[in-house]
């Protein structure tokens, strides 16, 4: 089953458009968003989870339509859009105190499960917590009401390579059940090597290419010089965005 489906979603702003996106994600998988800077990775996000209005697209989360029924949604997801930079000085378990008031599916055991797997101390503020013990906060928050699709924005980016090792492995073993599924966008194409089984690449507002991890690699093997071996994640970002660069250069 489709946990989310992305279709034709545009959004224009003065300077920038975002053009007919879609894309989807089944049960069970971790996909990867990645696009240079200014490409519109937050601008989809976002306006997938109507933070901005969309000019057209259609939206499906669990197979019902995200605009008619938003609350049930928002129910079944968690979303991490950046950090908790504004509650710096509030104590977590004050956080979970309102969080828990949102979510009528709050499960307080589970709650205390992944507090003791993050090892995260309640009575700690924000402000005293790393990047990386704030991410696995926002999640433990996420799962404590059965988020069944997470939505994260650079949840690993700031995170020394052990912290972000620990996220990927942690990401991995929540969806190995398949029942949940990670959709975060990241800069770091090293980790959806590691990591994710779908790679989402949009370029100038638009969807170059959404599959599996292997079949994308595959299909953009064609960039690669002569002497040169198989082409990584970042290598294909860089031929792809500095192709145009060159052309303009060549004028
Ligand atoms: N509220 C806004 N008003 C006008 N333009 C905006 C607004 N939000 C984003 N944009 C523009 O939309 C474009 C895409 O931005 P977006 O934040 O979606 O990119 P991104 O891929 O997430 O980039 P990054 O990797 O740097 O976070 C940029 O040119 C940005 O200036």
């Amino acid at each position: 089953m489709e946990l989310l489906k992305v279709e034709g979603l545009s959004k224009s702003y003065p300077a920038f458009t975002l053009k007919n996106v879609s894309f989807s994600l089944k049960e069970g998988r971790i996909m990867g968003f990645i696009g240079k800077n200014g490409a519109g990775k937050s601008t989809t996000l976002k306006s997938m989870l109507g933070m901005v209005h969309p000019d057209s697209g259609a939206i499906s989360m669990f197979g019902r339509d995200f605009r008619e029924e938003e609350g049930y949604c928002k129910q079944n997801m968690g979303i991490v859009l950046g950090g908790i930079d504004f509650y710096m000085k509030k104590k977590l378990k004050v956080i979970t105190g309102v969080t828990k008031k949102f979510y009528p599916g709050w499960d307080e055991g589970n709650y205390e499960k992944y507090m003791r797997i993050f090892e995260l101390d309640e009575n700690k503020r924000v402000e005293e917590l790393s990047a990386g013990m704030r991410v696995k906060y926002l999640l433990a928050l996420a799962l404590s009401h059965h988020a069944r699709l997470l939505v994260l924005d650079e949840p690993t980016s700031g995170l020394d390579p052990v912290s972000r090792d620990e996220l990927l492995t942690i990401f991995e073993k929540l969806v190995k059940d398949g029942k949940r599924s990670i959709l975060f966008s990241t800069h770091i194409t090293s980790d959806l090597e590691k990591c994710a089984d779908d790679i989402t690449y949009i370029k100038d507002g638009e969807i170059v290419k959404c599959s599996g991890k292997k079949e994308f690699l595959d299909s953009f093997q064609s960039l690669r010089e002569p002497d040169e071996k198989e082409l990584s994640l970042e290598e294909i970002m860089v031929k792809m965005e500095r192709k145009n660069y060159d052309e303009e250069f060549a004028l």
